[in-house]
């Protein structure tokens, strides 16, 4: 566990083509910002893009948000160009898309550490492709940089001719496999992205299933879906008062010389006191973040 779990419920994506959308993002309450030079900018606006977004960092005014920066691939006519960009700028992360392999993690750190990026500028990885997906802890390996994934559904279903279902049964397992690579590396992972933006229950939903799967938070595309996902990936009031709870109990048990008890007839050891001390730091650092959870 991180002794001190940053929030990422919300990841809210920007086209860095869009000057009102990374204006607006100042006083959104999500927890992490996405500028894209990739995917939501069109080729003749990559320049154009990456000239809004240094201005906008330049600017500031983020506070204590995570803000990440997608690149274009190395394999396009931007990525190299926009690697040395990012490597100078006052950002926690970049977000490589359509990673495939640990090469390609290695080639964009070099890029990176060629032109003077920071040991703490942290690797992302966008995992969305079926290639990636099958090679995800290899990548999460790859570079002391990377620190995260964030799944790519909408790619993904494009390569493996899927259909976006309610349950998502079949993306199961693609993000049961990024799943368990990110955490058998300590890496944070994001959810997708929810592409009807007129169906706030089947957003909630995803949200809900999200959180039962393990991500730290989801990737978002509208600011009006930030409060849902905050809701949703923010430990409630009860299980705070809950992780409280048993972790008094068992420091008490433990002076008595127990390693298990009972409380309120649930069994309580110490990999459970564990869980519970991550969630109560999260639910302060969010407090910290936006002043309330
Ligand atoms: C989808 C949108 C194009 C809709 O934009 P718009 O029509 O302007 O929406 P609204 O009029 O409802 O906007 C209301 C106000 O909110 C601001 N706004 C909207 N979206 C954003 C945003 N993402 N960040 C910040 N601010 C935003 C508008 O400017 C309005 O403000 P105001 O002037 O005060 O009224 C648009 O939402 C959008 O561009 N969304 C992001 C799209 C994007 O980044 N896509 C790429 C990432 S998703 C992806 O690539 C998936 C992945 O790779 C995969 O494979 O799965
Ligand atoms: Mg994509």
């Amino acid at each position: 566990m991180p002794a001190d779990p940053r929030p990422r419920r919300s990841a809210l994506y920007m086209p860095g083509s869009n000057p009102r959308a990374l204006e607006k993002a100042r006083d959104l309450p999500c927890d992490v910002i996405i500028m894209d030079l990739e995917d939501a900018v069109a080729p003749d606006a990559k320049e154009a893009a990456r000239e809004a977004v240094a201005a906008a960092l330049l600017t500031g005014g983020y506070g204590g948000r995570e803000l990440v920066l997608r690149v274009n691939g190395l394999d396009t006519a931007w990525g190299y160009a926009d690697l040395a960009f990012a490597a100078g700028q006052p950002v926690h992360a970049v977000l490589l898309p359509k990673v495939e392999s640990a090469d390609a993690v290695r080639r964009a750190d070099a890029v990176l550490t060629a032109h003077g990026a920071p040991d703490e500028l942290a690797l992302w990885c966008m995992m969305e492709t079926p290639r990636g997906v099958l090679a995800a802890t290899g990548i999460a390996g790859a570079s002391p940089r990377v620190a995260g994934f964030v799944m790519g559904t909408s790619d993904l279903a494009k390569d493996l001719h899927c259909l976006h279902t309610p349950d998502r049964l079949p993306f199961v397992t693609a993000l049961g496999l990024c799943l368990l690579a990110a955490r058998a590396h300590g890496l944070a992972i994001l959810d997708g992205v929810y592409l009807d933006l007129g169906d706030d229950e089947g957003f909630a939903a995803s949200c809900r299933q999200g959180v039962e799967f393990g991500f730290d938070g989801k990737s978002l595309i509208h600011p009006k879906t930030i409060a849902t996902a905050n809701a949703a990936f923010a430990p409630s009031e009860a299980a705070i008062a809950w992780a409280r709870r048993i972790t008094a109990a068992h420091a008490a048990a433990e002076a008595e010389g127990k390693g298990v008890l009972l409380v309120d007839g649930k069994l309580v050891e110490a990999l459970h006191v564990a869980e519970a001390k991550r969630l109560v730091a999260l639910a302060e650092r969010i407090q910290a973040l936006h002043g309330s959870a």
